[in-house]
């Protein structure tokens, strides 16, 4: 007779665990007794207790030792939204997650915990107090989201009590706090190229933030609540701060905080997102001859100019969740962590 070791329930796995939102989840995963293996195309850090597996998670054979007694799988692996490359994001979001799939099923992982993202509803059009039953976006904005949509769907329809793997999605947005290295690293850069001095259109759209740690907090909530019989299986949760704010107040926070001037001038809205139009189809043009890549994209300037904020109560009703770091004390801490990125340094 065979007797089939079962996986200890605090060894987990995170995918993606080299990244920004990753490691973070690596760390406070530890912090609670877990032992964490981390499966990524790149080694970004060293930690005690922290095992190492390099590899393409396209490839299940790479994977599969990654999974060795593991109960708990996390999957945050993305390529970065900005790469704007159709056939990465659907190799890695799709092909790679339905192989993240048979790698769970076959390594006999029970829980599969995606990060996901609240903009799999946003087509570029206001959204106030989502929830999470709009529908997928129809007209995605970019690659990135369409293929985020694909892998939310492909990871909820494969929870099946029967073959014993349970899946949930958790959908932030707007992620953000230390060693985040496209929020303020971008926000940066543009101030330091003068292109901070204009609000786009009347500067009263609000904006879900969330700091990095409460997305991390979502994650291991939703982890420990998804068992066989609790509702959550297969099913989408939006994690935000739960204080929606200006996007242009938020902005501007970041940047005085770092000693840059706020953003004053207005322009108007549908100006400056026809001229980011025009841009990208210049860029798509003349791609062949000279490659540019304009700050000013159609994507950037939507996401500056509407409102997208989302109702987190489903989250805070099945899951129990409630931010854990205010939006203020997650700014001031984000502001602290980058010495380097300050006026003047
Ligand atoms: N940053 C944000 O504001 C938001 C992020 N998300 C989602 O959160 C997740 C984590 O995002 P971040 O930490 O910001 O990104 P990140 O770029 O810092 O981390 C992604 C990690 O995935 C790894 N990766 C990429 N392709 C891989 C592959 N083929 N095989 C193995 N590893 C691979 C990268 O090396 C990187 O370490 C992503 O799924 C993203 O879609 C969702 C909403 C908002
Ligand atoms: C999902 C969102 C809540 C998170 C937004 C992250 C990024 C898309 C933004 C971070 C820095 C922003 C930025 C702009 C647009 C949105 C960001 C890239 C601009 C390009 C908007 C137009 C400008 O005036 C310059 C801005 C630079 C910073």
């Amino acid at each position: 007779m065979t007797t089939r070791v079962r996986p200890s329930t605090k060894r987990c796995a995170v995918i993606g665990g080299s990244g920004f939102l990753g490691r973070h989840l690596v760390e406070k995963l530890l912090d609670r007794g877990y032992s964490v293996s981390v499966f990524d195309i790149r080694q970004s850090y060293e930690l005690p207790g922290v095992a190492f597996h390099l590899g393409d998670l396209c490839d299940k054979q790479a994977l599969l030792p990654a999974m060795k007694d593991v109960s708990l799988v996390f999957h945050c692996a993305s390529p970065a939204p900005a790469s704007d490359d159709r056939g990465l994001f659907e190799r890695v979001n799709i092909q790679g997650t339905r192989i993240v799939i048979q790698a769970c099923i076959e390594a006999g992982v029970q829980k599969l915990v995606l990060t996901s993202s609240a903009s799999v509803v946003f087509e570029g059009t206001d959204i106030k107090n989502g929830r999470e039953d709009l529908p997928y976006a129809k007209k995605p904005i970019d690659y990135y989201t369409e293929t985020k949509i694909q892998q939310e769907k492909l990871v909820l329809e494969a929870c099946d009590k029967e073959k014993g793997l349970l899946t949930v999605a958790i959908r932030p947005h707007g992620i953000f706090g230390p060693r985040d290295p496209q929020l303020v690293p971008i926000l940066v850069d543009a101030a330091r190229r003068g292109k901070m001095k204009f609000i786009i259109g009347d500067g009263t759209n609000l904006v879900d933030f969330t700091f990095v740690e409460n997305v991390v907090h979502g994650h291991i909530l939703a982890a420990e609540r998804l068992r066989p019989d609790s509702p959550i299986c297969g099913k989408p949760y939006h994690i935000t701060n739960d204080e929606p704010v200006k996007f242009w107040d938020f902005m501007s926070d970041v940047l005085v905080g770092l000693g840059y001037a706020a953003p004053r001038y207005h322009l108007p809205y549908a100006l400056v997102y026809g001229l980011a139009l025009l841009l990208w189809l210049l860029a798509l043009i003349l791609r062949p001859l000279v490659s540019f890549k304009p700050t000013f994209t159609p994507m950037r300037v939507a996401l500056a100019g509407t409102h997208h904020y989302y109702n987190c109560e489903r989250a805070k009703q099945d899951l129990g969740y409630k931010p854990v770091v205010s939006l203020k004390d997650g700014i001031a801490r984000t502001v602290q962590s980058y010495p380097h990125l300050r006026q003047g340094a």
